[in-house]
């Protein structure tokens, strides 16, 4: 379980202090997906560098499974914008990077890193360079890496905003297939309506500035086969826009 209570985040110091989250109080549950959707400005990626562990002057309190952030303590898994693969590494050591760095590549690692290469179609890939990749493989290679962690928590920044549109649907659908497999706390930032409704089990809208908690959507869609083409689909992405819309004019 992720649980945010009351936090607020400001940059700086007084009297240049600029307060980029207020008030924010958030629970999800274990193998849970949020997806967090707002204007431009609001706080979003702020609230991922808390979770990270990477902001840690904020007051409030932040915690997985009831423990503070302690990104040494904790596995934590981030997918920034621009994939975060190491480009002299080739695709099977970037994969292995999150573990190795967590200190303990086992035996196990390698059979699920067969898996994972298979699951996510980068099978034959293994020895390419990120140089040598489409945008759509490296993304499935930061995604293997993630999973291969099996994180208390993933955090993705727009993860599939680098992507073409049918490119990112294909990965969104890769994305949730492999977390279905293995259902990790995933908390993804995104400006695409559909793609939160597609992949947030939870839908959050944050609003204003500094940035607030506007709205949770319980998403009765998530999950649902063959989704994308339903009424239902289209009618839950026409309602979120049209919020997202009321409180960009606020
Ligand atoms: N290191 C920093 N120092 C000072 N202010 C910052 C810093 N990082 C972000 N901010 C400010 O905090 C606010 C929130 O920024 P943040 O990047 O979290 O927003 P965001 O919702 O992710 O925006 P976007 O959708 O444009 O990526 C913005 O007004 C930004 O200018």
């Amino acid at each position: 379980m992720i649980t945010i209570k009351n936090l607020s985040v400001s940059y700086g110091l007084a009297p240049e202090q600029y307060e980029a989250l207020r008030h924010i109080s958030l629970e999800l549950a274990g193998g849970e997906t949020c997806a967090i959707v707002g204007p431009s400005g609001c706080g979003k990626s702020t609230l991922l560098r808390v979770l990270a562990g990477i902001i840690t002057d904020f007051s409030g309190a932040v915690a997985i499974n009831g423990q503070p952030i302690t990104p040494h303590q904790q596995r934590i898994g981030f997918i920034p914008q621009n994939y975060g693969l190491l480009p002299w590494k080739n695709v099977a050591q970037n994969i292995l990077l999150g573990v190795k760095i967590k200190s303990r590549q086992a035996a196990d690692d390698t059979e699920a890193l067969s898996v994972l290469l298979q699951q996510l179609g980068l099978k034959g890939l293994e020895n390419r360079y990120p140089g040598e990749l489409s945008g759509g493989q490296q993304q499935r290679v930061a995604l293997a890496r993630s999973f291969l962690l099996k994180p208390d928590l993933l955090l993705m920044d727009e993860p599939f905003s680098a992507l073409d549109a049918i490119t990112r649907e294909e990965i969104q659908a890769v994305f949730l297939n492999a977390w279905r497999q293995r259902p990790v706390s995933t908390v993804l930032v995104t400006h695409h309506v559909e793609e939160a409704v597609y992949l947030g089990r939870k839908i959050v809208i944050l609003t204003g500035r500094p940035g607030f908690l506007n709205t949770v959507i319980e998403n009765p869609l998530f999950g649902v086969s063959d989704i994308r083409s339903s009424r239902d689909f289209f009618q839950l992405c026409l309602e979120l826009r049209k919020k997202l819309k009321e409180e960009w004019t606020l």
